[in-house]
């Protein structure tokens, strides 16, 4: 059977019976009806539909868990329609019109962020933003007030996504609301096993969540703020936006997407919901997969049931035994029946539906795209395919520990509302150090766990409101608020992780204690306190989420290593007034800097991308393999420039892409 689907009507998510037009032969894409104008995959889209596939298990496990996904499908459908006239509305996204310059490849164009917050905007609007915006984001959260919010990048069915800038790290990131969540016992579980897996499966392309709020009340919070790394765009709009990826695009995005896969298959974690809006991208092509809301871990005493429904994954991208509820054979006499009397067709051979394709390509599509799913490869065999010659070396790709059961019993029992507001409050203790040793002793409190922060935030807001969004948005009581940043010298140092280029600076940091949960402790990924984590080369050994190869030692990019592609750069103490309209509290974007020095006012800058101001791991990198090992290198030398021509798309005087991490002069005095 393997390498050609055959011809068959395909249920839809809500499961609707079968009268859509019959799907398509070829590849196993399946056509969706002509009046569908959901979220189906583009043209470019489908190049990496087979791929996709590699989200379901291997066959070979034979697991299964039986599960109510039609259920979490319906309702992530009813509170994706009652959120629609949310306050929050996401500005229109538009994508960059100006071509980023090309040096011997293509820079991915992301999103244009919207201008609320670039120079053009005034200050007193983008405080008048914030504050209506906060207020409506934020209510009484305590460390709220560690967190300026930005602008509104995304919406789900289960949370808005704003981008913000983390005032303690001095880092972009994404905040995401999910409000409500114990409206329904299996939304608030499904929200506990992203929160969960998320903590466990640590690795550079998945989306790490680097804090997530603490709640007023330990017993009556009902909305609750993770806090994401931030990414700029997601591989459904990179995919819409550019029509002319290469070959090198494509290798790295399922190299990137294989490596992980890898890595949470061995969780015996299985995503089930792999589309391309579930990939964050940057520009810098770096992927990251994210919302595990769908997800399941598996263990080996699950009964064997069915673990993949045909609600599993949205539909454009399930696999033909999804599509037919046929996993494991075709068990249903019917679509039995159904299919064997279908006509026989001869496949259209892949290099001639692709004859630009590279041929090694087209075989690895072939062998993803198998019929029978024994016939497809696992993520790490996937791997070794010659199409990844010499950029992977699977012996180095991380695997992880598989996920403990003790972790997901909620799973199996019944739960009530405040067992599971319990389990999703203990969740967040993990990023709340202090606070859990309190709770492990039983010594904690139970409601209003930090008035004092509480009472800021409110500050913070009434002053806004009170000097009508044109005055500072500092309230009184920040002691080092007014200082000038390099007269500060930070007695706490922010760690590495949270200062991207700090080590390469002179000017130190400001510790900003004010804006700190006094509660807390720096601390590592996960729930490690940063003091008592390993040295990286030990972390192997750890447990779940920890990486379990030689990925620290080879010099693969763990999340801390990889530079974002809006880390930022010290400025020099003393601004003139452009600058400081640029700049975030002495950071600005390395990306702006770049764009500021090579704009000529139009888009096609020539970029020397040896001159790139990202960072660039020191010493030579002789192979491919080290190049990939090296996120920086492989974005701007594999990719020839890819990181720095987006940067230098900029600069053409319309508004820029990098002037989204631009904050107005009023918002830079916060520090
Ligand atoms: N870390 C991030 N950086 C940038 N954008 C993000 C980030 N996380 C999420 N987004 C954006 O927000 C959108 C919604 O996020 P997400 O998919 O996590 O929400 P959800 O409610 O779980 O969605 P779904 O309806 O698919 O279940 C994403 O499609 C993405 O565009």
């Amino acid at each position: 059977m393997g390498g050609r689907w055959i011809t068959q009507r395909c249920r839809s998510d809500g499961g609707e019976p079968a009268s859509e037009p019959p799907t398509r032969t070829h590849c196993g894409l399946p056509r969706p009806p002509p009046s569908y104008n959901g979220n189906k995959p583009r043209a470019h889209e489908r190049n990496l539909l087979p791929f996709l596939h590699l989200s379901f298990p291997d066959p070979r496990l034979r697991f299964s868990l039986l599960e109510s996904a039609a259920r979490e499908i319906g309702r992530r459908r009813s509170r994706r329609r009652s959120q629609r006239p949310a306050a929050l509305t996401p500005p229109p996204r538009v994508l960059l019109r100006s071509l980023p310059t090309r040096v011997g490849g293509a820079a991915l164009r992301t999103r244009r962020p919207p201008d609320t917050l670039g120079p053009r905007a005034g200050a007193a609007n983008a405080v008048c933003c914030r504050s209506s915006a906060e207020a409506e984001f934020f209510t009484d959260y305590g460390d709220a007030n560690r967190y300026k919010i930005q602008e509104v990048i995304g919406k789900g069915s289960y949370g808005v996504v704003c981008s913000a800038i983390d005032l303690h790290a001095r880092q972009r990131v994404a905040i995401k609301k999910i409000h409500n969540i114990f409206e329904h016992v299996s939304d608030a579980a499904r929200i506990l096993r992203e929160i969960k897996l998320l903590r466990l499966l640590r690795h550079p392309d998945i989306v790490e969540i680097k804090h997530i709020m603490l709640p007023p009340s330990r017993k009556d919070f009902k909305d609750i703020y993770v806090v994401f790394e931030l990414m700029e765009s997601d591989l459904h709009q990179v995919i819409k936006a550019n029509d002319d990826l290469t070959e090198e695009h494509y290798q790295f995005f399922l190299y990137q997407l294989l490596r992980a896969l890898k890595y949470i298959h061995t969780a015996n974690v299985y995503h089930r919901d792999l589309k391309p809006k579930n990939i964050l991208a940057n520009s810098n092509c770096k992927l990251k997969i994210c919302d595990f809301g769908l997800a399941r871990v598996s263990f080996n005493d699950t009964p064997t049931t069915v673990f993949w429904t045909d609600y599993v994954a949205t539909r454009w991208y399930r696999a033909p035994e999804l599509c037919g509820s046929f996993f494991s054979k075709v068990r249903n006499e019917k679509a039995r029946r159904y299919l064997s009397s279908m006509r026989k067709k001869d496949p259209v051979p892949f290099s001639q539906k692709f004859p630009n394709a590279d041929p090694l390509a087209l075989k690895l599509l072939e062998k993803l795209l198998a019929f029978d799913p024994k016939d497809r490869p696992t993520a790490e065999e996937a791997l070794r395919d010659p199409y990844f010659k010499g950029l992977a070396r699977v012996e180095r790709e991380p695997s992880c520990q598989p996920i403990k059961k003790a972790e997901f019993d909620f799973e199996h029992k019944r739960m009530s509302k405040e067992e599971i507001r319990e389990l999703i409050f203990r969740e967040i203790l993990e990023y709340h150090p202090q606070l859990l040793n309190s709770y492990i002793n039983g010594t904690e409190r139970t409601t209003f766990l930090y008035p004092s922060a509480v009472d800021q935030f409110k500050k913070q807001f009434s002053h806004l409101e009170e000097s009508g969004g044109n005055g500072p948005s500092v309230p009184m009581d920040r002691k080092h608020a007014s200082l000038p940043r390099t007269t500060v010298v930070h007695s706490n140092p922010i760690p590495a992780k949270e200062q991207p280029l700090a080590a390469s600076s002179r000017v130190r940091p400001v510790s900003d204690d004010s804006c700190k949960n006094p509660w807390e402790k720096e601390r590592g990924p996960g729930n490690v306190p940063r003091a008592a984590l390993p040295p990286q080369g030990l972390q192997a050994q750890a447990g779940p989420g920890r990486v379990n190869g030689s990925v620290m030692n080879s010099g693969y990019p763990s999340h801390q290593q990889i530079p974002q592609a809006y880390g930022y750069h010290q400025m020099p103490a003393r601004l003139d007034s452009t600058n400081q309209s640029q700049a975030m509290g002495g950071y600005t974007l390395h990306s702006q800097a770049h764009a500021c020095a090579n704009s000529k006012g139009t888009a096609d800058v020539a970029v020397n991308m040896r001159a790139t101001p990202f960072h660039v791991p020191a010493g030579p990198k002789n192979n491919l393999l080290d190049r990939i090992a090296s996120g920086t290198d492989i974005y701007t030398r594999s990719l020839n420039g890819i990181v720095a021509a987006a940067a230098a798309s900029v600069g053409t005087g319309t508004g820029t892409h990098r002037n989204v991490g631009v904050v107005p002069s009023g918002m830079s005095r916060m520090y």
